[in-house]
């Protein structure tokens, strides 16, 4: 079982993982992808689908159009853990990829 990151580790994370946020009302993490149409929103989801299928890590996300809203916690710990921060910085490094900051 993976430790849920203090309130500290959490924030100091979040300060590094550009347009990721706190939920608020749940222990998760959050960021809203914009892109330029839907192939690139759907692009970015397979591509994420891979890395989260192969680390047994997975995104609670909604996709509209061109947004893909994505939230990030540990079911199993009740928390956020380090493997949702290393999610959140591999779709970071998708996006990127695919022209998003
Ligand atoms: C059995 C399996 O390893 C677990 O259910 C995994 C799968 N993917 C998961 N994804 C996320 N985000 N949180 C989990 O706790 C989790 N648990």
């Amino acid at each position: 079982m993976v430790e849920r990151l203090s309130p500290e580790a959490r924030k100091s994370a979040l300060a590094e993982l550009s347009g990721w946020s706190e939920l608020s009302g749940r222990e998760a993490i959050q960021r809203t992808f914009t892109f330029k149409d839907f192939n690139e929103a759907f692009g970015f989801m397979s591509r994420a689908a891979l890395v989260a299928e192969k680390n047994d890590h997975h995104p609670e996300w909604k996709n509209v159009y061109r947004t893909v809203e994505v939230v990030l916690a540990t079911h199993d710990a009740g928390g956020v853990t380090r493997r949702d921060i290393d999610l959140a910085k591999a779709m970071n490094a998708i996006a990127r990829q695919l022209g998003v900051t």
